[in-house]
This record gives structure tokens, C-alpha cells and sequence, in this order.
């Protein structure tokens, strides 16, 4: 007998670890329900030594899931939101965002507080993008050096001494359980978060009305409008969190208040914008936000880094 909802995921410690958060909400919220997890090894988990533009990039970590819902062999698939494509193929769409965690990206290091106490000539890892492009706008006497793999490998190798710091996001260490290595909460204003960081969201097959209904409950409307409008910003200049673009929303009163940028990985030219506007229609804000970034050269830049 198959389980009442199947849950798609990969096999990474993050990913695990929402599978079974979404699996537990689940058999709290509907006591008697069955869930059961498929566990498969994604190619993004595999590759681990070229930047993830350059190798299909959108979507690579989101692929075989996708496929397993198509096929049936599984309900849900469980998503961090920032590595989820803007767009959803035919006959799938995500169905609920859960509630955030902490979104700030986090400043990881065995010798030194924050950033701004890492000397001259520091070497930092990263490999995203987005944080290269504000550190190295902040912090031009850095330097920054390319780490990807999971939270875990990339944790073992700074502290292998291959590098002074790392950034990774605070809301993967946390559900982790390893908080503890956060040494600063990196402010928003000195790296802003990628569009959906922090947030788990899950995809259905369109059709699935009954699995719809079960994770109604798990919905959390406050996170999705913010994520909502963070990812029509990603959407209009096409491109998520393999590209230098930051896009972070909050509510201030009865508003959402969205920031977005994106930049020369060189930290050469960093573009901003940012706008308020109504919570009821959050996909209006992230578009006017991203037209912001167009009139001031957004595209140059993403063209660039897409040719390189
Ligand atoms: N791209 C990998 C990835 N996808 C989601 C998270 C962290 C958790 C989250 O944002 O929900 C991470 C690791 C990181 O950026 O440090």
C-alpha cells in the first residue's frame, strides 16, 4: 500500500531535514494520515566543482523531483524556495510556502567575530554570486574563494583552514542544529538575502486535489507574500540564486517593503532598488522593483555574467 502522501526529496542533511518537517506537520495536523519519503540523489549534489551557471544551473537540484511527481511516484516535493525555478513545467505549481526562518545569510568563521574584523587579504568561500558581488563591494581587500557542496562539507572545509570565513545562510545551519557556528547575523544591508532564502516551499502536481487540501494548514500567508514578491522580482529578470541577485521583502504597517540588487561579481557596479506596495498584490511590487533594476542596467550585468 502506498502511503497517503509520498514525499519526494533529496538526500542532502538540509533536504532531509524539511522532508521530515513537512512529513511531521503533516501527521501532527492530520493524526491517522500515512507519509513515507523517496529519497533521490540529485545532480546538483554531485557536482561540486564548477559554479552551478555553469552547469544547467535553474532548477538542477529541483529536476528529479520534478519528474517523480510527474510519474507518480511521489505526491509532494519539498523545496528551500530559493532554488526553486521561477517558473513551474506544465502541470505542477507549488502549493503551500511555509513559514521563514531566519533569512539573513550568516558569517561563519573559527578566528574571527564579523566581517569587518577579517583583515586584509582574508580568504572568504563562497560560491554564490550574490554574496561575492557585496562583499567584494564592501570588502574590496578580501578575497574571495569559490566553495560549494552541502552545508556539512562546506563547514569541514573551513575548518580545514582553507578558509578565514565562509557565508552561508543562517536558516540552513539552524535547522541543522548547528546555530551555534553563526558567528555574526549578516545584516541585510551589507548582503541581502536571495529571493526565498529561509523559506521552504512545497510543489504538487495541479491535479492533486487531495493532497492540496491535506497541506493547506501548512501555509503560512505572511511568508508567501513576501516570497511572492521576492521571486516576481527573480521572475522578470529571470534569474534566481545562481546569479548576483538579491531580492528581500518585509511588511512594514500594512505593507510589503521590497529591496532588490544585483551586481558585478567583481563588486564593480552594485545596482539597488527598492519599493513599497500593497501586500495584496505582492507579484506588482517584485515586477516594478526588478523594472527598477532594468532602467539602470540590470541586464548589462546578467548578460555578462551568463557569457562568461
Ligand atoms: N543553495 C543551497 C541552499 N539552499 C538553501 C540553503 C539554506 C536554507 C534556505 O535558504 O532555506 C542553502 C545553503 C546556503 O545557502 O547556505
Amino acid at each position: 500500500m502506498p502511503a497517503d502522501v509520498v514525499i519526494a526529496t533529496r538526500e542532502s542533511p538540509l533536504a532531509l531535514w524539511q522532508a521530515y518537517f513537512v512529513r511531521d506537520t503533516l501527521l501532527e495536523t492530520h493524526p491517522g494520515i500515512s507519509v513515507e519519503l523517496l529519497g533521490m540523489t540529485s545532480r546538483g549534489d554531485q557536482i561540486l566543482d564548477v559554479p552551478l551557471a555553469k552547469v544547467g544551473g535553474k532548477g538542477l537540484f529541483v529536476k528529479e523531483l520534478e519528474t517523480a511527481l510527474l510519474d507518480g511516484r511521489a505526491h509532494i516535493a519539498v523545496h528551500s524556495m530559493k532554488d526553486v525555478p521561477m517558473e513551474f513545467p506544465e502541470g505542477l505549481e507549488l502549493a503551500v510556502i511555509c513559514e521563514r526562518e531566519e533569512p539573513a545569510d550568516a558569517f561563519v568563521s573559527n578566528s574571527y567575530e564579523n566581517l569587518d574584523a577579517l583583515p586584509a587579504g582574508a580568504i572568504v568561500g563562497t560560491s554564490s554570486l550574490r554574496r561575492e558581488c557585496q562583499l567584494r563591494a564592501n570588502r574590496p581587500d578580501l578575497e574571495v574563494r569559490f566553495l560549494r557542496g552541502n552545508v556539512n562539507t562546506r563547514l569541514r572545509k573551513l575548518d580545514e583552514g582553507e578558509y578565514d570565513a565562509i557565508i552561508l545562510a543562517c536558516a540552513g545551519l539552524i535547522r541543522l542544529e548547528m546555530g551555534d557556528r553563526i558567528r555574526a547575523r549578516i545584516p541585510v544591508t551589507e548582503s541581502l538575502p536571495a529571493g526565498g532564502q529561509g523559506a521552504v516551499g512545497i510543489e504538487i502536481r495541479s491535479d492533486d486535489t487531495t493532497t492540496r487540501e491535506l497541506l493547506a494548514p501548512l501555509h503560512h500567508g505572511p511568508t508567501a507574500e513576501r516570497v511572492l514578491a521576492e521571486r516576481a522580482l527573480n521572475r522578470r529578470l529571470q534569474g534566481g540564486c545562481e546569479v548576483p541577485i538579491a531580492s528581500y521583502a518585509i511588511h512594514e504597517g500594512d505593507q510589503l517593503w521590497l529591496r532588490g540588487l544585483v551586481g558585478r561579481p567583481d563588486g564593480s557596479n552594485t545596482l539597488r532598488a527598492e519599493a513599497r506596495g500593497s501586500r495584496d498584490n505582492p507579484e506588482a511590487l517584485g515586477i516594478s522593483v526588478a523594472e527598477s533594476l532594468l532602467d539602470a542596467g540590470a541586464a548589462e550585468i546578467l548578460a555578462e555574467v551568463y557569457d562568461r
